[in-house]
Formats: structure tokens, sequence, C-alpha cells
């Protein structure tokens, strides 16, 4: 039996995923797993399903059916007597604060200044002193090159910045998993490529999982190991983004990217 601490062990791994939203089911019999440092990318059509399968990772949706493991732990049920059994919220936390996320709408909170919003989560869940909270705040203000802007509150903020803040955020926690959830689509078109280098940066110099929703092709070119097409709730479709992207082997693919997806 492996255990969690076996790297065969996923760091993600969804079995048999359901969930409705009322009569609305979203998904249903999804199974993937994502292995150590692999970044994903999911593309589909609008509703199929793809933030959906972020915010559950990330216990932001309650899921109605099946099992998700991170690092081979049950995150909201386990099977305990052939019964679908919900875990502590203690168990949970401590699998939450594994992951982070970033949002197309950025998400910082509006009344706390850039370097409150990024110290707020390790101070308060993982324990770090101020002191040491503010240290490596300021070292990744640095990194997403906004070295200058640790006292001002996000509004005051261009959306291109307040995105890097938000990806400051989620790095402060030092995530094994990073969901990214079309972090650039409620950006003006010429500050794309910057918040993109940004991340594109993290993959090629940290060892962090990454599940990616995105838009932008090039992007999911360049720094997915693999894609997953969706529809129906489904994989319908996975493999390398060369496989995916360059060689559409039938027509029905090619007709679903070009709808999809945008090279940027
Ligand atoms: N909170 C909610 N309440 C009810 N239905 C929801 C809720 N969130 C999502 N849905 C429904 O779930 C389905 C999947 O939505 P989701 O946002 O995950 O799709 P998506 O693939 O990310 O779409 P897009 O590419 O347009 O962002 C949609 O039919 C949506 O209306």
């Amino acid at each position: 039996m492996p255990t969690p601490t076996d790297p065969e062990v996923p760091v993600i791994e969804f079995v048999d995923v359901e969930k409705r939203f009322g009569d609305n089911i979203v998904l249903k019999d999804l199974n993937f797993s994502v292995r150590r440092g692999e970044r994903v990318t999911l593309i589909g059509p609008s509703g199929s399903g793809k933030t959906t399968i972020l915010r559950l990772v990330m216990t932001l949706e309650e899921l109605t059916g099946g099992y998700i493991f991170v690092d081979g732990e049950p995150l909201t049920h386990r099977e305990k007597d052939g019964k679908r059994v919900a875990v502590s919220p203690k168990e949970q936390k401590k699998l939450r604060t594994r992951i982070g996320m970033v949002f197309q709408q950025f998400n910082l909170f509006p009344n706390m200044t850039v370097l409150e919003n990024i110290v707020e989560a390790p101070i308060h869940v993982l324990g770090q002193s101020k002191a040491e909270a503010t240290a490596k705040a300021h070292s990744l203000l640095e990194q997403v090159g906004l070295p200058d802007k640790a006292d001002q509150h996000p509004l005051s903020l261009s959306g291109g910045q307040q995105q890097r803040v938000a990806i400051a955020r989620a790095l402060a926690m030092d995530p094994e998993i990073l969901l990214l959830d079309e972090v650039t689509s409620a950006l003006d078109p010429e500050v794309v490529g910057d918040v993109l280098n940004i991340l594109r940066k993290v993959a090629d110099t940290t060892n962090v999982t990454m599940l990616i929703v995105t838009h932008e092709m090039s992007f999911a070119r360049d720094v997915s190991h693999k894609v997953m097409m969706f529809d129906g709730g489904r994989v319908i479709e996975e493999g390398s983004p060369e496989k995916i992207f360059s060689d559409p082997s039938q027509e029905r693919t090619k007709q679903f990217l070009s709808a999809v997806l945008r090279d940027a």
C-alpha cells in the first residue's frame, strides 16, 4: 500500500468525483490524477466545469460525490465501513495550507494594504512571526516587480499589479499546489504578458504542482506537462501540449481548440 510520502502517490487525485448544483450535474464520475511537480492545463468549453474543479480542490465548493485526495490523504471525505464520511475540519485545514489559488478577479482584501494581504495567511494560518512573514513578503514583491507597493491599498493599483500581488500572496504560503483560474482574463491585453512571465518563472524555478485554467495557448504550451480536455463533465482527451495543440488528430478536437483558446 503506498503511503502519502511515497513519490508514486499523486499530489492530487480525483476518484469518481461528482459535482452537482441542484439538478445540474456539472462533473460526473470524474477520475484523474496529477503527479508531484506536474503542471496540468484544463481546457474545455464554457460551463464544462474547469473552474469548479479548481474550487473543489480549494474546498470552496462542496463535493457532492466521490473523493479527492491530496498527497494520498482524503480532502473532504473518506470511505469508512462502506460509507462516505466527512473528514474533520482540522484534517481539512491541514491539507488546505498546502494549496494556493490565484483567481480571475484577484480577490485581494480591499481594506488591507498590499503587505497585510500577503502576510495575513502566513501569520494566522502557518503561525509565522510578523518579522519572518514581512521579510518574505518584501522579497516576493521584489520577485513580482512591485517592491515599492507594500503600503498601498489594492484598489489604488492597476489590474495587472493587483494580480501580481495576488500571485505573491499565494506564493507566500509556499504552496505545494498552485491553482490558477483564468488569471489573465480580467486584465488589459498589454499587461497579460507581464503576469504570464512571472508565472513562467515560478514554473521554471520551483517544483510547485500546478493546475491551470487558461485560454492562453502559448502559456499553456510553455508551462504545461499535460493538457486535459473536458466536456460533459469528463476528460475527453489528454496528452502533452505538443500532442493536443500542434497535432490535433481529429477534426472535432481542432474545432474545439479554435473555439476555446487564443494565442497570446
Ligand atoms: N455557485 C454555483 N451555483 C450554481 N451553478 C453553478 C455555480 N458555479 C458554477 N455553476 C455551474 O456549473 C457549471 C460549470 O461552471 P464552471 O464555472 O466550472 O465552468 P467553466 O468550465 O470554468 O466555464 P468558463 O470557461 O465559462 O469559465 C456551469 O453550468 C455553471 O453555471
